[in-house]
């Protein structure tokens, strides 16, 4: 087989040690991201524990309108794209509520993956 590419040029090796370290950067990021997420989902399983012993509903999409707006407004002042924060929000808020309704049920809910 032939060498598909050449060695790098320096403009290139300079190229490759700066997305390195914005690599590291994004991977810093993402592990931020996992520890908050992680941090988020066990104080929604503590509401979903509350909810289910006092025989409240797993949703509350007045409370969450009220997030959307204010995460909405975050993102335009942090020059993310609103609906992406919003779309992001919806996501993580309807794995929340699949959590509560599974504690209702008794299941033993978990943020662990399930294996389904
Ligand atoms: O605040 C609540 O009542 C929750 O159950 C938490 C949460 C959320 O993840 O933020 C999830 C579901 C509700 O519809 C609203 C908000």
């Amino acid at each position: 087989m032939t060498q598909q590419h050449a060695s790098p040029t320096k403009d290139q090796q300079e190229a490759l040690q700066k997305l390195g370290e914005i690599r590291g950067s994004i991977d810093n990021l993402d592990a931020a991201m996992i520890h908050i997420l992680a941090e988020r989902f066990r104080h929604t399983q503590e509401v979903g524990e509350l909810k289910a012993k006092h025989d409240l509903p797993p949703s509350d999409p007045e409370r969450e309108k009220r997030q959307v707006a204010r995460l909405r407004e975050l993102a335009h002042e942090s020059r993310l794209d609103p609906e992406f924060a919003e779309k992001f929000l919806n996501f993580v808020i309807a794995e929340v509520i699949h959590h509560h309704r599974r504690i209702a049920e008794g299941a033993a809910a978990t943020t662990e993956p399930s294996g389904e």
